[in-house]
């Protein structure tokens, strides 16, 4: 357990906001449900609590989750010392909790692997197995930060949807917060608008909260005022993150995406998504193969706990939606901006990729 709390620790010293994180032999994460108003740490005892943690969206965010199946394969491991039946089992147990996020899945899968094929010790092994997947992915977050930011000019106001931002992620920025960090770190004088994100409210209570911890200005919208500031000049780009792209570039991301692609189209505004290449799902082979996940109407109805709808008043909360590729002016990664024909240019990270 050394080697991934000292992790921990070197992240934290470099003022990374951790989502997840072992100290002390314990599970911890971040409870988002609270934010902005509660930093409250859970500690995490079991696979099975880690799987509530996800389904409940105490923590979210694809690349947070993603790194989920890296930190919980690592305590099913340790927890059954190192019982590869067990651990296939937490590995199932993490890939059923919320089915649009790819990384998840992948992550769960590599891990998984490493334990079936480990030579020496399984716990040591995928230790040092979760430690190489956490460092990848922040890697990705900086050098993806890196090339989107290439596309912010100083003067600019982005809009971004819902939060793609450092406890989305591994700790930098996520996706498209990295790209906004990255620009606002090179010394470009830049404002975000932030959706709020209904229902959940992501934009409002985590991405405002990350904001003005990086000291980034920036304006809470509601969803439907999108539209407005695109039509009356008040925006420039539009970057969003994502939750798995399929192999011809159409985007699953927190649903009003769409909505506000199909906007930005028609005012000619550049519509940006950031992710990884551990994000783009070669395996499917558009957006309409992807599975969205429809969640429980209740969270429609009431805002923490506070009813907005007649008693009886149904409701439906599909937690995500699909821009396609038409919409989207570049897909931003660890690798450089990809641009049309995404098919074929998105095809060339899959030789170069090992994901
Ligand atoms: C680092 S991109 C995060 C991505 O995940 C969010 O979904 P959720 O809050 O339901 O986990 C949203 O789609 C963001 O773009």
């Amino acid at each position: 357990m050394r080697l991934i709390e000292e992790l921990a620790n070197r992240h934290r010293e470099s003022e990374l906001a951790l989502p997840i994180w072992f100290e002390n032999r314990t599970l911890r994460l971040l409870d988002q449900l609270k934010l902005p108003f509660e930093e409250d740490i859970q500690s995490i005892a079991s696979i099975e609590e880690l799987g509530e943690a996800i389904r409940s969206m105490m923590i979210r965010g694809s690349g947070a989750i993603g790194l989920c199946g890296a930190y919980g394969v690592y305590l099913a491991a340790y927890q059954s010392k190192g019982d590869v039946e067990k651990i296939r089992q937490a590995g199932d147990l993490l890939k059923s909790t919320r089915p649009t996020a790819v990384n998840l899945m992948k992550t769960v899968d590599e891990m998984v692997a490493t334990a079936v094929s480990a030579q020496g010790d399984v716990v040591e092994t995928l230790e040092q197995k979760a430690v190489e997947i956490i460092e990848r992915q922040l890697e990705f977050e900086y050098q993806l930060g890196k090339y989107g930011a290439e596309l912010i000019e100083d003067g600019d106001t982005i809009m971004t949807h819902c939060h793609s931002g450092a406890l989305g992620g591994a700790g930098y920025g996520g996706r498209a917060l990295s790209v906004i960090r990255a620009a606002h770190e090179q010394g470009k004088n830049i404002h975000v608008f932030t959706c709020e994100t209904r229902p959940y409210l992501q934009g409002a209570r985590i991405t405002a909260y990350e904001l003005k911890k990086f000291g980034i200005p920036h304006t809470l919208i509601t969803d439907n005022m999108s539209g407005f500031c695109m039509n009356t000049g008040k925006i420039d780009k539009i970057v969003v993150g994502s939750d798995r792209v399929s192999a011809n570039g159409d985007l699953a991301n927190k649903v009003g995406t769409y909505m506000h692609a199909l906007a930005a189209k028609e005012n000619g505004i550049p519509f940006y998504t950031a992710t990884s290449s551990h994000t783009i799902d070669f395996d499917t082979p558009s957006g309409d193969a992807i599975e969205v996940e429809m969640r429980n109407a209740d969270e429609v109805t009431q805002i923490k706990g506070v009813r907005i709808a007649p008693e009886g008043t149904s409701a439906l909360y599909p937690s995500f939606d699909i821009t396609p590729n038409k919409l989207i002016s570049g897909i931003i990664t660890e690798k450089g901006v990809i641009t049309a024909p995404f098919e074929q240019n998105l095809g060339r990270l899959n030789e170069k990729v090992n994901v």
